[in-house]
């Protein structure tokens, strides 16, 4: 029998991150994907790829929990963009509707575009309705500085004492992703579990951001869960899956390359040195 793990997330229209970006890895380690779109992010080629940003009304977010949720026996989610005030309270109520065994949160603030005022909405709905509920959060740099308070990250010793911060507003774990941003030659990315610290690092390949690292990393560590890996486990692997991703990057007419989720099975069957 197959495992399933289940994303509320945005849509992202050139298929480099989001929604997209999570099914792409669920298939990839053999979990059966289930999918619910909160927004729509559409880059506009037309003027410097700008965030054009249209949120899902809310009682259509809700009719498809209920019909994903309906339709099959999901305990393992992964919560992405979510984006608006309302679309928090919609998704929050609903996850309350039932018991879940983990609930990965990647706390994607705010969509560039979006009014400085409806990121602090945002920000605020967030931190109050959803991070409690999360047995795994895994914020960026600059989400990290936003829910810690921190002014700047810029050690490992900063991105554990975030870690630490975020983990006393209610998560059972956080990882803290040190990624592009933490000045140094690894992308390091630290675990709190409310005793210890843990640390994963990689050299750092090539220095630009790469779309749908976030989303591919806690995707992963979803569907490492869904089939039944422990927490540190899952963090260790997802790493390691988003790197070769990372690696294996997929050039794009945007800014930004994009991960190809699809590298590290393809590795596996190529062996090495092929
Ligand atoms: N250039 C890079 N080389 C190696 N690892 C990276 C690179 N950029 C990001 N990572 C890793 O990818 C994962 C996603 O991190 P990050 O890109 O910071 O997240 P987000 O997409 O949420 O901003 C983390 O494990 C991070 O350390
Ligand atoms: C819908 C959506 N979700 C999530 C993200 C975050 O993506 P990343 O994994 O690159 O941080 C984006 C970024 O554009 C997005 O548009």
């Amino acid at each position: 029998m197959v495992d399933l793990a289940y994303v509320i997330a945005g849509s992202e229209a050139t298929g480099g991150a989001g929604l997209q970006a999570d099914l792409k890895t669920f298939q990839e380690l053999g979990v059966y994907g289930v999918g619910t779109i909160t927004c729509i992010v559409s880059f506009d080629p037309k003027d410097g790829w700008r965030h054009r940003f249209v949120p899902i009304a809310p009682d259509v977010i809700a009719d498809q929990i209920e019909a994903a949720t309906a339709a099959h026996d999901l305990d393992v989610v992964k919560i992405g963009m979510l984006g608006t005030p309302a679309t928090i309270d919609v998704v929050a109520e609903s996850l309350s509707r039932q018991r879940w065994r983990h609930i990965v949160l990647d706390p994607v603030l705010i969509c560039k575009g979006q009014e400085p005022g409806d990121a602090l909405d945002t920000d605020t709905a967030l931190r109050e309705k959803v991070l409690p509920l999360a047995t795994v959060v895994t914020p960026n740099l600059f989400e990290a500085q936003i829910l810690s308070g921190m002014d700047q990250i810029t050690t490992e010793t900063d991105l554990a004492e975030a870690a630490q911060r975020i983990f006393a507003l209610g998560p059972e774990y956080v990882v803290v992703k040190g990624g592009i941003d933490l000045p140094g030659d690894e992308a390091v990315d630290v675990l709190y579990d409310g005793e210890e610290v843990t640390v994963f690092r990689t050299p750092k390949i090539g220095d630009e951001r790469v779309a749908g690292a976030g989303c591919t990393l806690a995707a992963a560590i979803t569907a490492e869960l869904a089939s039944g890996a422990g927490i540190e486990d899952a963090v260790a692997f997802a790493k390691e899956f988003v790197t070769a991703g990372i690696a294996d990057r997929l050039g794009c007419h945007t800014p930004i390359d994009a991960v190809w989720q699809g590298a590290y099975v393809q590795q596996l069957q190529l062996g090495p040195g092929d």
